[in-house]
């Protein structure tokens, strides 16, 4: 590999947001036909470097080569895409093939063409996508496929994935996975940012590590994960070398038959599919961490969506500390009742961007910030400082949320709501985003909140997270329960997330 030469470099990069130094001296270089791996603490700077190397942004100082945005295409974490319109358009729109070429006149668009080259595309990357479907009916793993297509039109000789496997259940992975190895094979340079550090360790040849803004590149082939967290988070090693799997067998089963959230042959239908999911029948007993887990089809979705207060429940009962939760969830109601419901869709759902960091810790109404009514600065500071102490996030109350890393406003939104001592407590994808720290610091707090009698939900796709989170763990396949485990029988559950009974 390294007789070629590099088509991207970029040496001893700096950058400065106002008061943050976010890259310090970051140095990457990426060849043809290599998957190179990305990882860094949340707010390292991984974002900030690979908006400058796809040549989005500028850096203060340092030297780039093949820093361009045709030269260099992102597929982003989260795409987005007309809804309305189905995935074709949606790639060819910009560069439509036409019927004739007269100068000057805009003639028919070639569907047949556009169809043709897309197609052929997909087949080429190995790519499975039905493109005739409208976006917005596309599931999270089609919606990377599609915007992965949709990045390779421009031929970029480097393609840049951020977290392209977070949130999506094991099959799934595996199919952009495969589609990753693939472009390998065809030449491209792939790099591909991630905090699963295991991924990274099985899936690149090499890899570069961020910590506080500056660079370490491995050699190939890449160290396993134990010592790729070991360089990362050395500064942390007290904490996590305590590790979720030798603490996970400390964490009693559930042992509390006291209701906390109890599901009663729960009926969820999505109108515009036709898909129904349940009957579902389920507990959170008070004082323990249970995870639902499944692909987001297998029921998690509409679980969400109903919670979210988005759609009515069909049938059934869904009852939280002994009090019945209407079919129908108006907005406030769940807090009202002790509930933090937390949805996957923290940017969208949970926060506001262009709001302060100080808004957004304090905008639930809690009595110590609003006194009689009247809002107390000294206490939204106070209420503030202690999230992003509790959180280890690392910044100023007065900055705009939208100017923090994903992963620094996700820790936000999550010490927010723990902050509220719920009785129950429901998060969708809890570690979505999280680094290895933030992650323990997270088990941490869920912990915490049990211990006080609380009953805590995880809703999630990733087995990972289930078995080091949670002390017991409920698979859905296809809408049914498939079997309830304790988290240390990971080969069942991965067998009934596929469906397969033992
Ligand atoms: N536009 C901006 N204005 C101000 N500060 C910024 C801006 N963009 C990034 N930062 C700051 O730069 C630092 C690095 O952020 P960046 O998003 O690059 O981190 P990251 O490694 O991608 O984190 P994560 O894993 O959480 O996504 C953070 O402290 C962030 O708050």
């Amino acid at each position: 590999m390294t007789a070629l030469e590099p088509v991207l470099t970029a040496e001893h990069i700096g950058k400065r947001y106002g008061a943050v130094q976010a890259l310090q001296n970051a140095s990457i270089s990426l060849f043809p036909g290599e998957i190179h791996g990305l990882a860094g603490e949340n707010g390292a700077g991984k974002s900030t470097f690979v908006r400058i190397l796809a040549g989005i942004e500028s850096p203060d100082r340092g030297y780039l080569r093949g820093c361009s945005p045709g030269h260099c295409a992102v597929v982003p974490q989260y795409p987005r895409m007309a809804s309305s319109l189905p995935v074709m358009e949606n790639l060819i729109v910009g560069r439509e093939p036409r019927l004739g070429r007269l100068p000057g006149v805009s003639l028919f668009l070639n569907r047949r063409e556009a169809a043709r080259i897309i197609t052929g595309r997909a087949k080429r990357f190995g790519i499975d996508l039905d493109t005739n479907k409208p976006a917005g009916s596309l599931n999270g793993t089609e919606l990377r496929l599609a915007s992965l297509l949709a990045a390779l039109a421009q031929h970029p000789k480097v393609l840049i994935l951020d977290e392209p496997t977070v949130g999506l259940a094991r099959p799934d992975q595996e199919r952009i996975l495969r589609a990753m190895r693939t472009l390998r094979e065809q030449g491209v340079a792939i790099l591909y940012i991630s905090h699963d550090l295991g991924e990274i360790s099985g899936l690149a040849d090499r890899v570069t590590l961020l910590r506080q803004g500056s660079t370490s590149t491995s050699s190939s082939p890449v160290p396993p994960a134990e010592e790729l967290a070991a360089q990362l988070f050395d500064h942390h090693r007290e904490t996590i070398h305590g590790n979720t799997h030798q603490e996970k067998r400390q964490q009693s089963p559930a042992s509390s038959d006291e209701a906390g959230l109890v599901c009663e042959e729960l009926l969820l239908h999505d109108a515009p599919t036709g898909r129904t999911v349940g009957p579902l029948s389920f507990k959170a007993p008070r004082g323990t961490i249970t995870a639902l887990t499944g692909v987001r089809e297998s029921g998690l979705d509409l679980l969400e969506q109903y919670l979210g207060g988005q759609s009515t429940l069909a049938a059934g009962a869904l009852s939280a500390a002994g009090q019945r939760v209407p079919a129908r969830i108006v907005p406030g109601l769940l807090r009202q009742r002790g509930i933090a419901f937390i949805p996957s869709d923290r940017f969208d759902r949970a926060a506001a961007l262009e709001g302060s960091v100080e808004e957004n810790a304090t905008v639930i109404d809690r009595n110590q910030v609003y006194q009689r009514g009247f809002r107390t600065p000294g206490e939204a500071k106070h209420v503030t400082n202690r999230l992003l102490k509790r959180f280890d996030i690392r910044t100023h109350r007065h900055m705009p949320l939208g100017s923090l890393s994903g992963g620094m406003i996700q820790k936000l939104i999550l010490a927010r709501e723990l902050d509220t001592n719920p009785r129950i407590c429901i998060i969708a994808e809890p570690t979505a985003g999280l680094d290895l720290q933030s992650q323990h610091i997270l088990l941490e707090s869920l912990r915490e909140i049990a211990a006080t009698g609380a009953a805590v939900l995880l809703l999630s796709s990733s087995i990972d997270a289930v078995t080091s989170l949670a002390s017991r763990v409920v698979v859905l396949h296809h809408g049914l329960v498939q079997g309830d485990f304790l988290p240390h029988q990971e080969g069942a559950i991965a067998r009934a997330f596929a469906g397969i009974s033992s």
